[in-house]
């Protein structure tokens, strides 16, 4: 069962103030089958260490993001069903309402290990890969403030920090928040993506 979220609120809160939280996208037992299946998928080595750039920036790299991600497709994996019915509802609401022409995802499963941190970036790219909405979904057990790895976001001249609670979802334009993963003190895990506009020859 999925938890049946309004989207015209949230949608309505990102237009307003660039992002937007929502703290029960995805049910307990849900969140529990996609923690499982990351897990899972961890243990047996099938993350890789996220990278920026290209490969000749390798020493870089580590210095501005030190999570290990998996990336996800549709129908890979059944327990990840529950998750795409959600963000194909939630893409129909934003295209209908915001007149946004979303045609394509792309998700991943990331793992912040203790000491990882992402440093201050923003998520579209100057290539322009098409990326209009950042999509972040923390899948953590619990999270108590100790653990550290707060999402730090800077709307206009503000900052703010965001815990990654259990089924909290965070929804950005792409192009427009700052923001940074602060340094984590426990493993620290999500489902992060990105809602595009995928130009298609005529
Ligand atoms: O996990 C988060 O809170 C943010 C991750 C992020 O900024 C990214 O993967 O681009
Ligand atoms: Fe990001």
């Amino acid at each position: 069962m999925t938890s049946k979220v309004d989207f015209l609120p949230l949608i309505d809160t990102v237009i307003d103030q660039g992002y937007a939280i929502c703290d029960n996208f995805l049910t307990d037992p849900e969140l529990t089958t996609l923690r499982e299946l990351l897990r899972n998928q961890y243990s047996e080595g099938e993350f890789k260490e996220a990278k920026i750039g290209d490969r000749f920036h390798q020493t870089k790299i580590k210095s501005i993001r030190k999570d290990e991600i998996l990336w996800l497709s549709k129908g890979e994996f059944p327990e990840t069903e529950c998750f795409y019915n959600e963000i194909d509802r939630l893409v129909e609401t934003l295209n209908r309402y915001c007149f946004l022409s979303i045609n394509d995802y792309e998700f991943h499963f990331a793992v912040y290990p203790p000491g990882a941190f992402y440093k201050k970036h923003l998520d579209q790219f100057k290539t322009n890969d098409g990326r209009l909405m950042t999509v972040i979904c923390y899948l953590n057990e619990n999270w108590d403030s100790s653990f550290g790895g707060e999402l730090m976001i800077y709307p206009g001249d503000d900052s703010k920090t965001i815990a990654p609670l259990p089924g909290r979802l965070v929804l950005f334009k792409s192009d427009e928040l700052p923001h940074e993963v602060l340094k984590t003190n426990k493993d620290r895990f999500s489902i992060t993506g990105w809602l595009k506009h995928k130009h298609t020859p005529l």
